[in-house]
């Protein structure tokens, strides 16, 4: 006690911190009563019902795995026993290693109140924002990003934003140019008129209040944004004079793989002031050198530019990680995220992760974009363990832990902000730490800063680093924090997972798979959330299996499944219904809808069967040499016409996608064996024996129905190109004329 009393003398706020870090729930709330906490965290209600069921349905999955073993051997038809026992065992397996996230789901509380109210000990936070093609993200959503951020209710003296442009456009550079000019004005109004929205397009958007000032402001935003699109429209840009030498860089040599650094400073905080006298936060934009000889490793690799850039100018102890399509949606994130750095108790925290939320997506979700399981329920479980997986953007960073261990003493805070950011000293250290040859045999991308070698560098980097002994921590609060977009048609969301399916191969055959390292240096139940997610693409096998066999072999009236009156069915209803429930509670208790649960469990069907399967062929082509797979970016620009049918409701075929192949075939067989075994069933009976197939023909179809109305009923431009339905009918009867082969 003697020791606490000291510590309480030096520091008065955190004691309580140090006091109540890893005690039970029960002190904690005594000891809350006497100095306020900085953060406290709550065991969510579920986590004992999850524990049961989780027993419970153990001891069904064994059992139903018995019996179809003990089946093997008086089968008629060992080839079909032996294919659903294999879709068993992997549904199975991603059950298993699903329960590490329902073992001890947490919530965490932040009390940025209770913050010193000394500002001045606050420390320096250096923003990255990463920004890849101006025609698949336009530069008006990273402006937006930009400026959300750059008004953060934050000391701007310790504010700095770095914008990372991999397209290498001097459209981006004009925006951001005039940007940080609309800045000047844009700040003052919000921080005057404590606005929320600090993110000018949802501000303008929705339902603000007008001050006098407001019509101005919004004119000027509106200017800059004719200004910035008619340039993206046209290729020309026309800076202020001041800036115009800068584009001298867009020689005829420069293209977007090829060019040297464009390092400018566009606000410096020490120069630089707002309408109203006060203090800008720093801008910079670079743009990293691109050498075709040297690998530029996609966003992990602009990131580490950022990380050395940064560390030459500023070296702020915290880093928030932003993609260019998340914006800002609450001032005061940056203190809530203090609660957990400024808590000495709390040093071996690598980073605050926020979840990836999202605006414009349509009611109910129509392609479960979301991810509400990855990105919110699923977060809150490994939160519990050893802390929140690394999601990319929304993410506050130590610094620190990019360079070693939490005990490590690579890394040695340096005095920031010495000199100008703009002296010839600092730009010249600048511009040789994003020289494309310069990780060259160092540690970057192995032991330091982001991780190469996948194609989800935030979730393996996370990983890595919670491998080295850091933790982290999810932190979810009633405002989002951020908002981003999601992908708004089919095609791209299925690029985007099947990019994520290739991440996870990359991470899980590489040296440090969790199937060997994981285990080795994490705890258990950590591991298997990790092992959940490396083998992510393998719920195709299941999903195939399950969407065609049984199918196939209702049109021959051969039975697969036991009989209604066998006991045995009472346990497949059981394990169906229970995996369906639990999912579907998890689901609307953290806000979603019904009919939202509904189309989340369709898009895992229909990513199962598609982005899966082509991510781990692209991942097996590149591995064998034949191909190199790339970060496709998700396209941010929004097609007006597809966008009336999304807010409907209505499912986007329109372009010739290879993907929508393998989802036209599954939704035929389906159709042909459901209306086929109907026809069967009342000429002839036999419900009995082939009623799970039947019914899960019936599921295949009622989740297939966007599928035929876009096939055969609509004749807008997002209906199924004819091509791939002629296509798809030809490859399904295909399919059933080889049955026979099997049955
Ligand atoms: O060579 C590249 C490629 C991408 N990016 C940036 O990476 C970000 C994410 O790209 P996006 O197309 O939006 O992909 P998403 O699938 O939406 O991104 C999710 O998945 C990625 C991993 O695949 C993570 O990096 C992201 O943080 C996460 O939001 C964007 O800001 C891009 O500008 C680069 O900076 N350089
Ligand atoms: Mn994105």
């Amino acid at each position: 006690m003697g020791t606490f009393r000291y510590l309480e003398n030096l520091c008065p706020i955190y004691n309580q911190v140090i006091l109540i870090a890893g005690a039970p729930l029960e002190d904690r709330t005594t000891m809350q009563n006497h100095t306020p906490p900085l953060h406290t965290r709550l065991v969510l209600r579920r986590t004992w019902p999850n524990r049961i069921f989780a027993l419970i349905y153990a001891c069904t999955i064994v059992a139903l795995l018995y019996h179809q073993t003990t089946l093997l051997f008086h089968t008629t038809n060992t080839k079909v026993s032996l294919l659903m026992l294999l879709a068993d065992i992997v549904l199975a397996f991603m059950w298993f290693t699903h329960q590490g996230f329902r073992m001890n789901p947490i919530h965490r509380k932040t009390f940025p109140e209770n913050l010193p109210k000394d500002e001045t000990i606050y420390p320096a936070m250096d923003v990255f924002i990463c920004t890849a093609d101006p025609y698949k993200e336009p530069p008006m959503v990273a402006v937006n990003t930009a400026l959300s951020i750059m008004a953060y209710d934050y000391p701007t003296d310790k504010l700095s934003v770095y914008l990372s442009d991999d397209g290498g456009s001097d459209l981006t550079l004009f925006a951001f140019m005039e940007a940080s000019q609309f800045a000047k004005h844009w700040l003052p109004y919000c921080k005057k008129n404590g606005i929320m929205d600090r993110c000018p397009e949802a501000h303008f958007s929705s339902n603000y209040t007008c001050f006098p000032e407001t019509p101005k402001i919004k004119s000027m935003y509106e200017n800059m944004k004719v200004k910035v699109e008619d340039a993206v429209v046209s290729g020309n840009v026309y800076p202020h004079e001041m800036w115009a030498h800068v584009f001298n860089h867009w020689d005829a040599t420069f293209t977007r793989a090829n060019h040297p650094t464009v390092l400018q400073v566009l606000l410096d905080g020490t120069i630089d002031d707002d309408v109203l006298g006060n203090a800008m936060p720093n801008l910079i934009y670079v743009s990293r050198e691109k050498r075709k000889s040297t690998p530029h490793r996609f966003k992990a690799g602009a990131l580490n530019v950022l990380l050395r850039v940064s560390e030459t100018m500023t070296n702020a102890p915290i880093v928030l990680t932003m993609d260019c399509d998340m914006y800002s949606n609450d001032p005061k994130t940056p203190l809530e995220a203090l609660c957990f750095f400024m808590d000495p108790s709390s040093d071996d925290i690598a980073f605050v992760q926020y979840p990836q939320l999202f605006h414009g997506v349509n009611k109910d979700d129509l392609y479960g974009a979301k991810f509400k399981f990855i990105f919110e329920i699923n977060m809150a479980g490994v939160d519990g363990l050893l802390g929140a997986s690394h999601a990319g953007t929304g993410c506050f960073f130590r610094r620190r832990a990019f360079y070693g261990e939490p005990s490590s003493h690579t890394y040695e805070q340096s005095k920031t902000r010495s000199q100008s950011i703009k002296s010839n000293e600092a730009l010249d250290r600048a511009n040789e730490v994003a020289r494309s040859d310069f990780e060259a045999q160092t540690e970057w991308g192995s032991k330091l800063g982001y991780r190469y070698g996948s194609l989800v560098e935030d979730f393996y980097t996370g990983y890595r680093l919670q491998c080295e002994g850091w933790k982290s921590v999810f932190c979810s609060p009633k405002r989002p924090a951020f908002l981003g977009d999601a992908p708004m048609n089919l095609h791209d969301l299925l690029n985007q997972t099947q990019r994520w399916s290739i991440g996870v191969l990359d991470m899980m055959f590489s040296s440090h798979s969790p199937i060997n390292y994981g285990f080795k240096t994490l705890p258990f139940l950590q591991t298997l959330c990790y092992l959940h997610y490396a083998f992510w693409p393998i719920w195709f096998i299941p999903l195939v299996i399950y969407s065609i066999l049984p199918q196939l072999a209702l049109i021959h009236s051969f039975p697969i499944f036991p009989k209604v009156s066998d006991p045995w069915f009472l346990l497949y209803v059981f394990a169906f219904i229970g995996a369906y429930c639990q999912d579907f509670f998890e689901f609307i208790q953290s806000g979603g809808t019904p009919l939202g649960w509904f189309n989340n469990q369709r898009a895992w069907m229909i990513r199962s069967v598609s982005s899966y399967i082509f991510g781990i062929i692209e991942y097996t082509l590149t591995k064998l040499n034949i191909y190199s797979s790339t970060f496709n970016l998700t396209n941010k620009v929004v097609d007006e016409e597809a966008n009336t049918r999304y807010e409907k409701g209505m499912m986007e075929f329109g372009v010739e996608s290879p993907f929508f192949y393998p989802i036209s075939i599954v939704a035929l067989v389906n159709l042909l064996s459901f209306i086929y075994g109907i026809m069967e069933i009342v000429k002839y009976g036999g419900l009995e024996d082939l009623f799970v197939q039947l019914f899960l023909a019936g599921f295949g179809v009622l989740n297939s129905w966007p599928i035929y109305e876009a096939m055969a009923i609509r004749n807008d431009k997002g209906k199924m190109p004819l091509k791939i339905t002629l296509r798809s009918i030809v490859c399904a009867s295909m399919l059933y004329l080889a049955s026979p082969l099997v049955f």
